[in-house]
């Protein structure tokens, strides 16, 4: 069973279409991270499955459940920070987190034990208005851990923080993701992904414009890129019949050939003398950030 799976997920806000036909697949225990620009459709995603806003169509399965059908059992193992944290100030961050689990139906014991595993257990008993930014994502992390989640949602947890408290947040998602938790992560810190996460799906005006595992994506060392003037289709076939190309794969207006970067010359060649104009011969993608940058930049 997946973690979750959308199953052409859709969502249309009057004539604009925030999330298209998504199919996205999260296996259980691994750190899943959701890019895209702004205005890509992740919050709308994450908005659908939590049952928060309603597909237009096309279905959100999370943990086995279609969240439309049978919200409770979906939800109810999973957890989610998807805004600004918002707590009463003037209450402690106990007390706060108390006012949620009553309202969820919790048990109260568990407050003392997400309060550990953020490691707010000496300031529990501060008003959160004392707490500094770093303290108050911890806060609303040890919220989303109440329901003791198989799943949890992070939207931008390191978002206004110092170095100090990104690096706390990013050990204590380490944390979660070795205690076998899933963990869909939304950043636009693209190095903050590549250092968490396994595998990465990135949307853009509401499509799935790329997916896989980090590594692959990168495919550092072993990999050639090429942007050639016009329709990359010539190319991509002259590539895909050579003995030492492993995969082939159109990204954005770039093809990215899996061989080794000491064929770069002989690809060069081999393209010039097909009458194809090479617009830029390199190596492959080195960060997820140029991959990210690549992808989305091309035109639809
Ligand atoms: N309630 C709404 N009514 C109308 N349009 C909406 C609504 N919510 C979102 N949209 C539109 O849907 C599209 C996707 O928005 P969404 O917030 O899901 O993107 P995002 O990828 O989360 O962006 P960001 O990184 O900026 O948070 C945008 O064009 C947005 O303007």
């Amino acid at each position: 069973m997946n973690a979750i799976e959308t199953i052409d997920l859709t969502k249309r806000y009057g004539q604009r279409l925030a999330v298209d036909q998504l199919n996205l697949t999260v296996n259980k225990g691994e750190v899943f991270g959701f890019l895209g620009p702004n205005g890509a459709g992740k919050t709308t995603t994450i908005a659908m499955l939590l049952g928060l806003v309603k597909p237009t169509h096309g279905r959100a399965i999370v943990l086995g459940y279609d969240v439309q059908r049978e919200p409770m059992l979906a939800l109810r193992r999973v957890g989610a920070m998807i805004e600004a944290p918002a707590f009463y100030p003037y209450l402690s961050g106990a007390d706060n987190l108390r006012v949620l689990a009553r309202a969820g139906g919790i048990a109260l014991e568990r407050v003392p034990q997400v309060l550990k595993m953020v490691e707010l257990s000496d300031r529990a008993r501060d008003k959160v208005a004392t707490y500094s930014q770093g303290m108050k994502q911890r806060l609303a992390i040890a919220a989303a851990l109440l329901p003791d989640p198989e799943l949890i949602m992070l939207d931008e947890p390191t978002n206004g923080l110092d170095p100090a408290g990104t690096v706390e947040i990013r050990n204590l998602i380490r944390e979660l993701a070795a205690g076998g938790r899933t963990i869909l992560l939304c950043s636009h810190l693209l190095h903050e992904v590549e250092q968490l996460c396994q595998r990465v799906a990135i949307m853009k005006e509401g499509k799935l414009i790329a997916t896989g595992e980090v590594a692959t994506l990168l495919r550092r060392g072993q990999s050639v890129r090429v942007r050639v003037a016009g329709d990359p289709g010539p190319a991509v076939s002259i590539l895909t019949t050579l003995p030492w190309v492993g995969s082939v794969t159109v990204q954005g207006d770039a093809i990215l050939i899996d061989t080794s970067t000491e064929r770069t010359a002989e690809i060069n060649t081999l393209l010039i003398k097909a009458g194809i104009v090479v617009a830029e011969i390199g190596a492959g993608m080195n960060s997820l950030e140029e991959f990210f940058l690549t992808v989305t930049k091309a035109e639809p």
